[in-house]
C-alpha cells in the first residue's frame, strides 16, 4: 500500500442545543451583513425557519429568503437562487435545511460570482480550478436534519433537469465558513425522515469505512460514527424529543460526511441515479440498497466488517453485522426493495449507466462492472 494522501478537516462548528441564537454572530464572523437564507419549500413555512429569520432581522441583517428548492435540488433551482441573490445585493448565504436546502444554498454562494455555467464545476479531475475562487460568497450552514453532513462538506449534489442525472459540484471553498449544529432544530422531523436521514449518515460511515483508500483519520471517524448511529438512531426514531439522541445523531452526520472524504461506494452510486430518476428520498434509498451492497462487497470487506462488529459489540462478525443492518432497517419500516418503495418499474439500463458514471463507484471495494452492477441492482428491485 502507498501511504500518501490529501487530507482536509471540516470547519468551525458551533455545536449544541439552542445555539441557533448565535446565527447573527455566525454571519458576522463569516463576514456577512446581508444574508440570503436558502431553504426548501417545506421548511420555509416551519417555525424553526421563521424564528431564524426573526433572529437575523433583530440583529439588523434582514430577513431575505429563497425557498424555491426541490427535494433533490436542481440546476434550475440554482439558477433562480443566483438570480434572487444578485438582485438582492446579498453578500453571503445562510444555507438552512436538510441536504436539499444546504446543497442549494452552498451552490448559490458558489455560483453568485461565476461566469461559467454550473456543470463546468462537476467533480471531475480538477474542474474546480476553473472557478474564480475569490468570487465565492461566504456560507453559514445550519442543518435541520441529521444525515447528509453537507454542512461540513465541500460538495453539493445537484440534479441536471434535462437528463435527470445527479451531479456532484465540488469546490474546496464551498465548505461553509461557520456551521451551527443545533439539535433542537431536528426535533420536529417526523420518524420516517429521522430514519431515512439517519441511515444516510450510517451509509456514509459504512461506505467510507469499507472504501480501500488510505485515510486512517476518516477510518476512525467512520467507526465511531457507526456506533453513534447504532446507539442513538433508534432512540431518536422512538422519541423525536430525545435531545441527547438528536445531538449524537447530528454529530454522526457530520462525522459521516467528514469520513467520506475517503470515498463512498456502490450504495451511493446506485442511490444517486435512482433518486434523480424516481425522486426518492436519498437516505431511505441508501438504506434499501445497503443489505445487497454489503453482500456484493463481502469478498473484500469481511475482515474490516469483522473488526467493526467487534467495536460495535455485535456478535457473529460479518453475518452478525449484516443481520444488525436488516434489523435496524426493519425496526424503522424501511422498505426491502425498490418496488416496496413505490417504484413500479425500474429502468435497469438507465440506472446501471448512471451508477457506473457516478464518482462514488471509484470508492467501492469490489470493482463495479456493467455485469455485476446489473446483477446487484436486480437484487434490489
Ligand atoms: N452534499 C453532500 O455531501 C450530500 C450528502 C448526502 C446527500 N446529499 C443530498 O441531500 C439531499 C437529501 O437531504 P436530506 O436527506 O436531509 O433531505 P431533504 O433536505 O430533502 O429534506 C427532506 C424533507 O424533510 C423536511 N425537513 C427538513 N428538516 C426538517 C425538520 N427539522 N423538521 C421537519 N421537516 C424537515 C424537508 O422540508 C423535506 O421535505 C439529496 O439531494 C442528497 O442527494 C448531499
Ligand atoms: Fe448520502
Amino acid at each position: 500500500m502507498t501511504l500518501t494522501a490529501n487530507w482536509s478537516y471540516p470547519t468551525a462548528v458551533r455545536f449544541g442545543a439552542g445555539r441557533i441564537s448565535e446565527i447573527a454572530e455566525a454571519c458576522i464572523a463569516a463576514g456577512i451583513q446581508n444574508p440570503l437564507l436558502v431553504t426548501d419549500r417545506g421548511l420555509a413555512a416551519m417555525e424553526i425557519t421563521t424564528r431564524t429569520l426573526d433572529l437575523l432581522e433583530a440583529a439588523g441583517l434582514g430577513r431575505a429568503i429563497f425557498a424555491e428548492v426541490d427535494p433533490n435540488p436542481t440546476d434550475r433551482n440554482a439558477e433562480e437562487g443566483v438570480r434572487v441573490y444578485r438582485e438582492g445585493g446579498h453578500d453571503g448565504v445562510v444555507a438552512f435545511g436538510g441536504g436539499s436546502g444546504l446543497d442549494l444554498g452552498k451552490v448559490v454562494a458558489f455560483m453568485a460570482g461565476q461566469s461559467r455555467p454550473l456543470m463546468d464545476f462537476e467533480d471531475i479531475g480538477d474542474w474546480w480550478t476553473r472557478a474564480d475562487a475569490d468570487a465565492i460568497a461566504p456560507i453559514v450552514a445550519v442543518p435541520t436534519t441529521a444525515g447528509t453532513g453537507s454542512e461540513v462538506g465541500r460538495a453539493s449534489v445537484i440534479t441536471k433537469s434535462d437528463t435527470a442525472e445527479k451531479k456532484i459540484i465540488f469546490h474546496p471553498r464551498m465548505l461553509p465558513a461557520v456551521v451551527i449544529c443545533d439539535p433542537e432544530l431536528t426535533i420536529g422531523m417526523p420518524p420516517f425522515i429521522t430514519a431515512g436521514t439517519g441511515l444516510d449518515a450510517f451509509a456514509h460511515c459504512v461506505e467510507a469505512y469499507c472504501s480501500p483508500h488510505y485515510h486512517p483519520m476518516s477510518q476512525g471517524m467512520a467507526l465511531e460514527g457507526m456506533r453513534l448511529v447504532k446507539d442513538f438512531l433508534p432512540r431518536a426514531y422512538a422519541d423525536g424529543g430525545d435531545i441527547e439522541a438528536r445531538a449524537q445523531m447530528m454529530a454522526a452526520a457530520a462525522m459521516g460526511a467528514t469520513a467520506f472524504q475517503k470515498g463512498l461506494g456502490a450504495i451511493h452510486a446506485l442511490s444517486h441515479p435512482i433518486g434523480a430518476i424516481y425522486h426518492t428520498h436519498h437516505g431511505t434509498t441508501n438504506a434499501v440498497c445497503m443489505p445487497a451492497v454489503l453482500q456484493f462487497n463481502r469478498p473484500e470487506i469481511e475482515g474490516v466488517i469483522d473488526r467493526a462488529a467487534r467495536y460495535l459489540d455485535i456478535d457473529g462478525g460479518f453475518d452478525g453485522f449484516a443481520s444488525f443492518v436488516d434489523d435496524l432497517n426493519a425496526s424503522m419500516k424501511i422498505p426491502t426493495s425498490l418496488s416496496a418503495m413505490g417504484i413500479e418499474e425500474v429502468d435497469i439500463d438507465r440506472v446501471v449507466k448512471g451508477a457506473l458514471a457516478d464518482p462514488s463507484t471509484g470508492g467501492n471495494p469490489v470493482k463495479m462492472t456493467e455485469e455485476n452492477t446489473r446483477a446487484l441492482l436486480e437484487r434490489i428491485v
